[in-house]
Parts: C-alpha cells; structure tokens; sequence
C-alpha cells in the first residue's frame, strides 16, 4: 500500500513549507521569514502502528515558529485516523486527533538554526475493503458519499455499507427507473468498496426529464501556488483550462479567448526539432533512459560523459574548454572593468537562470563561478579567462533578486552599456529559462542589443525540468518571437547544467567565436550527426 502518507507539509502562516513525496520529504519550499535546510524522514508505507522521528533544521527569522503545523497535504482515505505526535525539541505539540493535523507549538524565538526531532506515531489501517479490515474510516467514507437531504438514510441505526447500498438503489430507481440491466445490478452489489465509490457517480443521471444537460462538477484540486510538481513549467495562473459548457450543450470556445497555456500547448514543433530533443536526451527523463543511453546518472553532468569514458575533462571536445578557468576580475562600475585583452562572450539573463552554473559545467571546472538558488548572488560583473584566448563574462542577472533597489539598478545599468558599447564581446549568450520563456526583461535587452548591432544566442537553460514536448514548444515559440531578429545568431541551444545535456553543442558553437567563422543563420535548429547521441562533430542547419 504506497503512498499512505504521500505528502506531509510544513508550513508556516501558509507559507513555508517542505513537502514529502512518496515518503521521503523531498521539497523544501522557502520564504523571507525562514528556511528548512534539511528535511528528514521516512514515512510509513505498510499497515501497521508505527512511529517515526520527522527531523526539521529550521531557521526562523522572526515568531513564526509558533504557527508552525504539520499537515498531511494530500489526504489519503486514512487520514481521518488518530495521529499522535511528541516532540523532542523545543516547544510542544498538541496533537489533533481526529483531523491529521499536528501542531507544535514552538515557544523559541531565537534566530539560530534548530532542530527539532518530533516523534511521530501514526497507525494505519488496512484498505476498506479488505477482509476483516473494516475501520472508522471506512464509515466515514461513506457517510460522505450520502447527499445531502436524501432521508434515504438513518444515521443511528444503519452503517457505512448499509447506507451505500440503500443510496445506491434509491439512486438508481430515480434516475433508471426500468433500464438497469440485471447484470449491472449484480456487478453492483458484486464489486468492492472502492470500485462501488466509481460506479455511484457512474450512475448519477446526465440529464433531467426535460432532456437538459446538467453541468457535471469538474473535481479542481487546488495545488500550493509555488508548487510545480504535477505542471508543465508553465505559468501558473493558467494551469488549468476548464471549456464552460453552454445550455445548448456547445462547447463556448470562441466566447472566451484562449488561455495562455492552451495557446502554448497548440504549437506545434517540427520533427527536426522533437529528433534533436530525442537524440541528446534533452528535457525531463528518467535515470532509466540515461543508463540505456550508457550514462552513469551518479557523475556530475553525467550527458556530458562520453559514455565509457573515465577521464571527463578529457573528452572535452573543444580544445578551448579544457583549458584552465581563472578568475582575473570583478567589475561593480564601468572604470573597473579590466582592459580589452581578450575575445569575450557574455552569459546574459534573469537573476538565477543558470549563468554561474553554465559557466563551470562548460568548462567542467565546478566552484569557480559561485552558484546559488538564490536570486541576485552575482552582482558584480565578473572575468573569466580560458587559456590566453577567450573571456567568459558572468553578468549579474536582472528581474527578481534579493537586493536593494539601488544596487539592483546600478548592475542593471552596467550590464546595458557593457553588452552594447564593449569593443571585444563577440557574442551575448542571452539564457532563458526553459521552463518560463522569454519575458518582458529579456525582450528589453534584444531590443538594446538590436540597436546596439551587438550579436547574440538564445540558449535555452534547465531543460532537464520541462517534458521533451513542452520544450520542443518553448523552443519553437522563442523562435517564432525572435524571427525577425537580425542580430540574432542561429542555433538556438538547449543545455542543461544539471544533466550536462546539449553543453557539447554549446561548446561547438561557442568554439566558432574564437575561430572567427561564426555565422548568422536564418532560422534553424542545429542536429548532432554522429556515432553517440553527444559526440557532435559535425553540425547541420535546418532551415
Ligand atoms: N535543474 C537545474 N537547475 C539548474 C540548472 N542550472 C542552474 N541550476 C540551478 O539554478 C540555481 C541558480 O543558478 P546560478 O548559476 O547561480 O544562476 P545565475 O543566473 O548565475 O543567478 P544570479 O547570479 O543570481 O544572477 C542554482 O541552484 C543551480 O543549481 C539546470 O540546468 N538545471
Ligand atoms: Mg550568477
């Protein structure tokens, strides 16, 4: 029995969290007013009593530990069943029997980070259903499925299974007063409890006398805003697109204009594209695609590994890139940047898209470009030599950032007049999220760089996030936006840092800048031809 426990959540006045799935907390979801550093815990997945110890490292960062609860988020049939709960650390906890929910009431105010063991005890029963295995919950489940006002049942007198049944042949008799086969009925009373909850609302009448259609509730399940788990990377105030249904029974589709979610799932991408994607091994897979491709998923970057290689960086292809990464300089205002010395390409893009990152994953030299997940980590303008030959710029990123206004400013304006007056910087990698696509930010600079004739490259980052199809689109959609676009250099890139998928391509590309043979193609995909899905030496062009 999987999954009993499926999701438990921490959360502070709604807003800090940390999510636990298929038993082990594997998201941690943070706000200013504190951060959960590390989660902990195994949760039940047999029948049984059990108890468990829920470890939190906690970092509050005002009061706001005293409105702390743990929550199952996602309520499985069970969740009606007593919990109990001690705690070990600081505070209390006053266990809600009866609702799941356990509250520990904290009685710190310190700014420290703590931890807090509390003991769970949690018993869950067998599935309804099964033999000798009959539970309050199982009652309790029925009585929810009773409507409202039937009088078919009596609450005193009858059970769980009792009031079902009666409920189901007076249900039956309004709405099939002499068409219930007899073989339906047999199945019926035949089928188990959970497969008896399906067919109740199976049989729940579409259509009233008058032959009107009536409006079936669609079950919503309201996800936690910043939760992406189950959405396509899209954005999240159009995730769900429900067509109303007119009394005529006609889907309205031209009243309501077209969400922007639904307008992205019409793309269409080309099968160059969707090949490409296949044959490298982009977007979300599985470790199991990754290990039949003959990758080992436990290496850093593992995509970038030519399969059976030992020494990494010695399959470096580009010679470029294997040369030492050396940090030369940090530049906060336009006098300090350092002297035009060097051929330099620039990482331009959204605060936390993955400039640091796709540093040091191209030159598979970790840590020399500091990374965080948190917006705004690089504010200065920073200098990184390859050999004596090129100059990888990391710029600070613009959009959200945890940084004051007036700094925020002042790097942003920095960025604008080096891409645009910068005598040596051959090419701007302008990173877009895959996940989110161009936004108005990243527009504001094309144009600039437009005027400015500076060139630049689309690279798409993150990709190990998005399902194959959905990149296909966002790279198709990019694409069609920037169509027109004359500084525009061609191929759009899909990397990601974190699979190492697509950075030999990056490199190939990147390497021309140095050569001197870099191009501007019209509109095109680049496709690996060669023996391994990574070893790309030769590069075609789509149009
Ligand atoms: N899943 C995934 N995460 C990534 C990838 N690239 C970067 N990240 C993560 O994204 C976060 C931000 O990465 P950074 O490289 O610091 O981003 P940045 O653009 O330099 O951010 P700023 O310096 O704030 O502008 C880090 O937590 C990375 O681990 C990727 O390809 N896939
Ligand atoms: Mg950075």
């Amino acid at each position: 029995m999987p999954g009993c426990f499926s999701r438990l959540c921490l959360r502070t006045s709604g807003r800090l969290r940390a999510a636990c799935q298929r038993g082990f907390i594997s998201d941690v979801y943070a706000s200013p007013q504190g951060s959960i550093s590390t989660v902990a815990d195994q949760i039940a997945k047999t029948p049984g009593e059990l108890e468990r110890n829920l470890t939190l490292s906690f970092k509050p960062s005002s009061n706001t530990l005293k409105q702390t609860s743990i929550v199952p988020e996602k309520f499985a049939w069970h969740s009606r069943l007593p919990l109990s709960c001690s705690d070990r650390g600081v505070g209390s906890v006053l266990p809600f029997a009866g609702q799941g929910i356990l509250y520990p009431f904290a009685s710190s105010t310190s700014l420290r980070t703590e931890n807090f063991t509390f003991r769970v005890h949690y018993s869950v029963a067998h599935r309804p259903g099964k033999a000798g295995s009959k539970s309050r919950v199982q009652s309790d489940r029925n009585t929810r499925l009773q409507p409202r006002g039937t009088g078919s049942t009596r609450r005193s007198s009858q059970t769980g299974k009792t009031r079902l049944k009666v409920l189901q042949k007076t249900d039956r008799k309004r709405a099939f007063p002499s068409s219930l086969s007899p073989s339906k009925s047999r199945h019926v009373t035949g089928v188990k409890e959970r497969g008896k909850r399906r067919l109740a609302s199976s049989l729940k009448p579409e259509s009233n006398d008058d032959g009107e259609r009536i409006k079936r509730r669609r079950k919503r399940i309201k996800a936690h805003p910043r939760d992406i788990t189950f959405k396509r990377g899209l954005d999240p105030d159009t995730s769900s697109i429900s067509l109303p249904v007119s009394a005529s029974g006609e889907k309205a589709k031209e009243d309501k204009p077209l969400s922007q979610n639904a307008k992205f799932r019409q793309i269409e991408p080309s099968r160059e594209l969707l090949r490409q994607i296949e044959e490298n091994l982009l977007g979300r897979r599985r470790l199991l695609e990754w290990r039949r491709a003959g990758f080992d998923p436990t290496r850093t970057s593992p995509l970038d590994d030519v399969p059976g290689s030992k020494d990494s960086r010695a399959q470096i292809q580009e010679t470029v890139f294997r040369q030492k990464l050396t940090f030369i300089a940090a530049a906060k205002i336009a006098s300090s940047l350092p002297p035009t010395r060097y051929t330099e390409i620039a990482f331009a893009g959204r605060s936390n898209v993955g400039k640091s990152s796709l540093i040091n994953s191209l030159t598979r030299q970790w840590h020399v470009a500091r990374t965080s997940d948190k917006p705004g980590l690089t504010q200065t303008i920073n200098f990184f030599t390859l050999g004596n030959q090129l100059c990888l710029v990391d710029l600070p990123g613009y959009g959200f950032a945890f940084a004051k206004d007036q700094v925020k400013e002042n790097w942003e304006e920095l960025v604008q007049e080096y891409v645009t007056s910068r005598p040596n910087l051959k090419r701007v990698c302008l990173l877009v999220d895959a996940k989110w696509g161009l936004k108005p930010r990243d527009q504001q600079l094309i144009q600039l760089m437009e005027s400015s004739r500076t060139r630049y490259q689309i690279i798409l980052t993150k990709t190990d996030l998005l399902p194959p199809l959905d990149l296909a689109r966002r790279a198709t959609q990019i694409l069609q936006i920037l169509k027109d676009h004359r500084s525009l250099i061609q191929p759009l890139i899909m990397v990601s840092s974190k699979s190492g998928a697509g950075l030999s391509h990056l490199r190939a590309s990147l390497a021309r800048v140095v050569s001197g043979d870099s191009q501007v193609f019209r509109g095109g995909f680049i496709l690996a031809t060669s023996c391994g899905p990574l070893r790309t030496d030769t590069l075609m062009v789509f149009p």
